[in-house]
């Protein structure tokens, strides 16, 4: 007989933070799962086989017959291989999944109350497996932040402040809170990997959840830090009698005897559901020992895996995998376990309904969110330089190229050139938002999913974070640009061209935060950005007149703001110009007739002669609201990414 390894969490020393004077809500929280089986949806075999195209295949069964009790104060852990399941699990028991990718039976029930998937998510913490906290905050600022659009409106600041440092006492980062979490572009240097994972548990403790939720929090954390970060999770349930649950691929010895309960998955079918302490035990009662000195984890995990190296491999540890799962559900320990449970604290549906975080006004959440973004964005000195100085440096670099520009024939060209090169304006927007926008995003995926505020609240206090840059930006660009060429020196043509250069801008970031929104990988959304970037400079008008371009394009070219920008200020400089034709730029050679002599002229060529610039200038910034709109909806609507 194999000696099984003593298990047991008598080592937990309990700290003195976590007590339960402070905490708001102290209802413990049992959660039932009652024959939970999930099926993923195939829409698209679906619709081929409606149309007669394909035969109608069996959705594929991700979870089958999960029937669980997960106590409080206590830590329980979903242990499984890679695919076995278990981040499904704990977003299909947290109610972040997607009824349109995932069919969902059986029940799911918090002290006996079956909830909405809506209402569980926005009652219990999660944190996700990667961090996207802000990387030019601190810890503290990071949760200060965090609690005031977190916490209701009717707590006090000192309230929150009071919150937070026992938030940091609690979970050991009295050392980092002042250190900014870093992470980001020039934030080379931070908090490390536990911290961060620390401060996110720290993040969604501040609301106090009863129930706690963790996808892989030990990934990328080395021994010891995940060892840390166990115990301290494992604190916080037994002292608080929280109900935490996390996922874990292949936890080492000392963090498996941290779990109180072990839920051991296998292609989605449940092999094992009891206490760590008990686990060798069962296993070795039904054939299945653990070698000495093996961590029973691993070996457990082994066992129930599915070898795909050859057919025989194959075959024969699915057929063991069967056995575990017949023994399982005809394991006497499971039902004993499932029925000794003491469900004395199932209360009702109060239970979770009181916990609910309340989502933030609008007026209440923009000026949080507009000042939190504020300070991310201009502790990094070097992106917020870079990001007006790459306008104003290409101001410089158009001056150096176009300088003071002449009334004669080479002017002409020089003053279409400058006009056609101000477009590349758009570009650059569109690319600073592409590097920049990405991190907000996903913190804002991550805060909406927590039912924390709406994407109206994010999208205006980004607007306005943003509207500075571009302002500095085209006045920058235009101070540089517009006197050392000698455009002209009138008031309201030199505010138009601000105006125009500063649409340019605006559009370019919509287009970038579009396809930011769009697509989750910033790969893919610079190279969808590259096509619009190429539409938006050929079909600008500058080498083809919009009335000789293809009907389709036309009408295209009509949706574009660099058609509109390029007519505006190209009107707005042209018009009333007149230019000479010294010496051999005459058709005569000695200055008198001129092949161009005047703007007009270079307006009809380019086919702007008619051009009304007020309505040029409304269609621009109808545009320009247009493309915030579609941004607006997609950031509302695309929810693809939000789960990540
Ligand atoms: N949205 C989805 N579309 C397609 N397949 C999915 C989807 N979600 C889950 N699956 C499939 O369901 C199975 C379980 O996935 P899940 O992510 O829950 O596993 P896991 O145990 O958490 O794996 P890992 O440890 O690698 O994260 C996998 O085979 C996965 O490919």
């Amino acid at each position: 007989m194999v000696p099984i390894p003593a298990f047991g969490s008598s080592e937990i020393e309990i700290n003195d933070y976590f007590d339960n004077k402070n905490r708001v809500n102290t209802t413990p929280i049992t959660i039932c799962l009652n024959n939970l089986n999930v099926e993923l949806k195939d829409n698209f075999n679906k619709l081929l086989s409606r149309l007669n195209v394909a035969e109608r295949k069996p959705n594929k069964m991700i979870l089958r017959n999960v029937n669980t009790i997960i106590k409080p104060g206590q830590l329980t852990a979903i242990l499984g291989g890679s695919g076995s399941g278990k981040t499904t699990l704990l977003n299909t028991i947290s109610g972040r999944y997607s009824k349109k990718e995932m069919k969902v039976k059986g029940d799911i029930q918090f002290n006996n109350f079956t909830p909405s998937p809506d209402l569980i998510r926005r009652a219990v913490g999660y944190v996700m497996q990667k961090d996207y906290p802000l990387p030019n905050l601190t810890v503290r600022e990071t949760l200060m932040f965090s609690a005031s659009l977190r916490l209701p409106d009717n707590i006090s600041k000192q309230e929150i402040e009071e919150r937070v440092e026992r938030i940091i006492l609690e979970l050991n980062l009295k050392d980092c809170a002042n250190t900014r979490v870093g992470g980001g572009g020039a934030t080379r240097t931070g908090c490390s990997g536990g911290e961060k994972r620390r401060l996110s548990v720290g993040c969604q403790l501040l609301t106090d959840p009863s129930c706690l939720f963790l996808d892989e929090p030990t990934t990328g954390l080395d021994s010891s830090i995940a060892f840390e970060l166990i115990k301290t999770l494992s604190k916080i349930a037994h002292k608080q009698n929280r109900t935490i649950i996390c996922t874990i691929h292949q936890p080492q010895v000392n963090i498996f005897k941290m779990f109180d309960q072990v839920i051991l998955l296998s292609k989605g079918r449940m092999v094992y559901n009891g206490p760590s302490t008990e686990m060798v035990q069962y296993f070795t009662s039904i054939g299945y020992p653990c070698p000495q000195l093996q961590n029973p984890a691993d070996h457990y995990l082994d066992i129930c895996s599915v070898d795909y190296r050859n057919e025989q491999l194959e075959e024969q540890s699915t057929q063991r995998l069967e056995k575990l799962v017949i023994n399982y559900e005809a394991a006497v320990i499971d039902k004993e376990y499932v029925n000794n449970q003491n469900l004395s604290d199932l209360l009702n549906e109060y239970a979770l309904k009181s916990q609910l975080r309340s989502k933030k006004s609008f007026y209440k959440c923009v000026p949080i969110l507009t000042l939190r973004t504020y300070k991310n964005h201009l502790r990094d000195v070097p992106a917020a330089i870079t990001r007006v100085s790459q306008i104003v440096s290409f101001g410089i670099m158009m001056a150096l190229c176009f300088l003071r520009i002449g009334h004669d024939q080479p002017g002409i060209q020089n003053m279409t050139g400058f006009l056609y090169q101000s477009l590349s304006l758009i570009f650059i927007a569109l690319l600073s938002c592409v590097a920049l926008f990405p991190t907000e995003r996903n913190l804002f995926y991550r805060e909406r999913n927590d039912g924390l505020y709406s994407t109206s609240s994010f999208f205006i206090s980004y607007m306005f974070v943003e509207l500075p840059f571009n302002v500095i930006g085209t006045l920058g660009y235009s101070a540089v640009c517009y006197f050392s060429m000698g455009l002209k020196m009138e008031a309201d043509k030199y505010f138009m061209f601000c105006f125009v250069i500063f649409l340019l801008l605006f559009s370019g970031e919509s287009v970038g935060l579009f396809v930011c929104s769009l697509f989750y990988d910033v790969g893919l959304a610079t190279t969808f950005a590259n096509v619009f970037l190429s539409m938006f400079t050929i079909l600008a008008g500058f080498f083809r007149p919009t009335d000789q371009m293809p009907a389709v394009l036309r009408y295209f070219n009509y949706i574009l703001p660099t058609k509109w920008a390029a007519e505006v200020y190209s009107v707005n400089q042209l018009k009333g110009e007149v230019y000479t034709c010294p010496g051999k730029q005459s058709l005569d050679g000695e200055g008198k007739i001129c092949p161009v002599s005047n703007g007009e002229q270079v307006l009809t060529r380019l086919g702007w002669i008619d051009v009304n610039i007020y309505h040029s200038l409304a269609v621009l910034i109808g545009i320009s609201i247009f493309y915030r709109l579609i941004v607006f909806i997609t950031l509302k609507y695309n929810r693809r990414n939000t789960v990540l």
